[in-house]
């Protein structure tokens, strides 16, 4: 072991991007240069301790075992078959139950930093697979949608089959994404346990038309066409009520020249999709004024983050 002390930043990111529930997420990166993520750092210890700190610390649970991270120091000393006496120190910057894929940050942070600080005893497939684990373990299901774009960066598209967890898929560079976070939580598990157990067939073919154009257009270098196909028949119909203001929003974020919007994650938070600066802007204060709901509200205006989880 040759490190004393390492941090790793894990990212927020956007799961779904409307059209691809479960099976799409990208990790993003606020254009200010604001750390919009987790940071994690270990340090070398004769017995295991997790501090917790940060502007979000207070939403955590009070006991720090049903911390994620602790179950993920766990899960890591499982797969090492030894206990692994360090110190963590979680630094909790992103919002609980956001959308912008807080549990992820966390999950990916705490194992990235220990593959590290362990000179990467798993590979990235052993990796994504703990990940989504733990990841399911809070949610509900597992779902790689948060932890494959928050570890590994850009736009990923979920596979799961042939030992291929996800594929990095092309995006638009120009694009602007305004996210606006409204300061309230919604539960991810109530968030799914909310959607149907079966779609009709109509429905069924849609959602195909609508990933399968996506995907095409990314890869085809369409911008207008894939804007045209982030349409989520899936989850929104449902979820949007449990989100003041949206139909609204959508419509007003429409007349200032949004490509698409939609909900990020299983919401509250709302991402806008513009291709120039000044549209991004002018959305953004929009966003502010009608999509905020309390102090604990913010906008970002964020490009995707094409490098994932990293050590700082
Ligand atoms: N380190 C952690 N980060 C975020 N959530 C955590 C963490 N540890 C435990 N939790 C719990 O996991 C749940 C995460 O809620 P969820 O709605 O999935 O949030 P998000 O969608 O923002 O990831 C909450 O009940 C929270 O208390
Ligand atoms: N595909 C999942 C994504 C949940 O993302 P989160 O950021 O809200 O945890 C879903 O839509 O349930």
């Amino acid at each position: 072991m040759s490190h004393k002390s390492l941090t790793v930043y894990a990212p927020a990111s956007m799961a779904n991007i409307s059209v691809g529930f479960d099976i799409l997420g990208a990790a993003i990166n606020p254009i200010s240069g604001a750390m919009l993520g987790d940071c994690i750092t270990i340090e070398s210890a004769t017995e295991f301790s997790l501090t917790s700190k940060g502007q979000f610390v207070k939403k955590l649970p009070k006991d720090p075992k049903y911390n994620i991270v602790y179950q993920c120091w766990q899960r890591f000393c499982k797969a090492m078959g030894k206990t692994l006496p360090v110190n963590i120190t979680l630094e909790k910057n992103m919002p609980i139950g956001s959308g912008l894929g807080s549990s992820a940050c966390s999950v990916v942070g705490a194992f990235v930093a220990l593959n590290k600080f362990f000179d990467e005893p798993f590979n990235q497939y052993e990796m994504l697979s703990m990940m989504g684990e733990l990841e399911g373990r809070i949610s509900g299901s597992v779902h790689y949608d948060n932890v494959a774009p928050c570890y590994l960066g850009g736009m990923q598209l979920i596979l799961d089959e042939m030992g291929v967890i996800s594929e990095s898929i092309p995006h638009f560079d120009n694009w602007y994404w305004v996210m606006a976070y409204p300061g309230i939580k919604v539960s991810t598990a109530e968030a799914r346990a909310i959607l149907p157990a079966q779609y009709q067939k109509a429905d069924c073919v849609a959602h195909g038309r609508y990933v399968g154009g996506f995907l095409h257009a990314c890869y085809s270098k369409q911008p207008k066409l894939a804007a045209a196909m982030l349409i989520d028949n899936i989850a929104e119909p449902y979820r949007k009520q449990l989100l003041p203001n949206f139909d609204a929003t959508q419509k007003k974020v429409k007349q200032l020249g949004a490509l698409a919007s939609g909900i990020s994650g299983s919401g509250p938070t709302m991402f806008v999709v513009a291709d120039n600066l000044e549209t991004a802007k002018q959305i953004e204060s929009l966003l502010k004024s009608s999509y905020l709901q309390n102090e604990d509200g913010f906008t970002h205006i964020c490009k995707i983050d094409p490098q994932g989880a990293r050590e700082i």
